[in-house]
């Protein structure tokens, strides 16, 4: 991979795991800087990782190539404030924004400059190098898109998306996801506790449950998903009782309609920050 120096601005529970897989992926850690206001924060990424870190953001923004801007989406705005008064030169670098909910011109507006800018929405899973990184970009060079595309596929695999609105459909598809398979995953276990399993046990049938039926998805192409369902499901029997409950339920109405809030609330915040 090449060596363009990255650094992390507000590196909390997203850019530790892109920086996680980015070091599984051999990516050089002294080629990475992060930041935190938060001590605790940063010295954890910088101990886990062996990376460089400072509370320091410009002194970060001066020293990098790429600079990912990785706060909440209300913390933008200051954030940007204090790079544009800074007084460094920041106009030529690439800057990669991971927050939902705010457009590359209104983080243009934010900087006061109209910067090379490229989206990111990725996943937590980064850290175990199975995210997603969904990309958009309107005004980077090919060379600069291939190094995003380097960098984002060393933490899983990267889709480049033709139109920025497309950036909240992937939140509601794999940014916001993972949250959903997680309560999918706690209304089992908590179930399991209830039923008389102790937390330990509970944890470790649901955990083993979530890989197995992960790996049976990802290691058989050729069957769909409702397939690999359906040959759980015994005609008659204990699966299809629970699947009914869940399908009278509207669980897969549900579904949809939580990632239309999703998508929703994403569009609410560009009209917010
Ligand atoms: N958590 C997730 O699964 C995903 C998050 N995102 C986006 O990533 C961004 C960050 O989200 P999280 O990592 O979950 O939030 P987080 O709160 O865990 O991390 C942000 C960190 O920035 C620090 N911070 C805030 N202002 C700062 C400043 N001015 N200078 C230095 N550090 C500062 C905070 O101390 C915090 O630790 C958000 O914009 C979110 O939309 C995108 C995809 C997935
Ligand atoms: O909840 C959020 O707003 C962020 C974006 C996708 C995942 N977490």
């Amino acid at each position: 991979m090449s060596q363009n120096t990255i650094a992390f601005i507000g590196t909390g529970n997203m850019s530790y795991a892109i920086i996680g897989g980015l070091i599984n992926g051999g990516f050089a850690p002294n080629n990475i800087i992060a930041t935190n206001r938060n001590a605790e924060k940063l010295a954890k990424v910088g101990n886990d990782f062996g990376i460089q870190v400072t509370n320091d953001n410009i002194k970060a923004i001066d020293q990098a190539d790429y600079v990912v801007l990785s706060v909440k989406p209300q913390m933008m705005a200051d954030l940007c404030r204090t790079i544009k008064d800074s007084g460094i030169a920041y106009q030529d670098k690439v800057f990669i924004s991971v927050a939902a909910g705010i457009k590359v011109a209104r983080l243009q507006e934010m900087l006061d400059h109209p910067v090379k800018m490229i989206r990111c929405m990725p996943n937590t899973p980064s850290l175990q190098s199975k995210g997603v990184s969904g990309l958009f970009s309107n005004n980077t060079s090919e060379q600069e898109k291939q190094f995003a595309t380097e960098v984002f596929s060393a933490t899983g695999i990267v889709t480049w998306l033709s139109e920025e609105d497309q950036i909240n459909d992937i939140i509601a598809v794999t940014g916001s996801s993972p949250a959903y398979v997680f309560l999918f995953l706690e209304a089992i276990e908590q179930k399991a506790k209830e039923l008389g399993f102790n937390a330990e046990q509970a944890r470790e049938l649901v955990q083993q449950v979530a890989v197995g039926a992960s790996d049976m998805v990802a290691k058989s192409p050729d069957l769909s998903i409702s397939q690999l369902r359906a040959n759980v499901t015994s005609k008659g029997g204990t699966t299809a009782a629970a699947i009914a409950h869940l399908e009278q339920q509207n669980l897969t109405q549900t579904v949809a309609d939580a990632m239309d809030a999703c998508i929703a609330r994403a569009q609410q915040m560009e009209q917010e920050f």
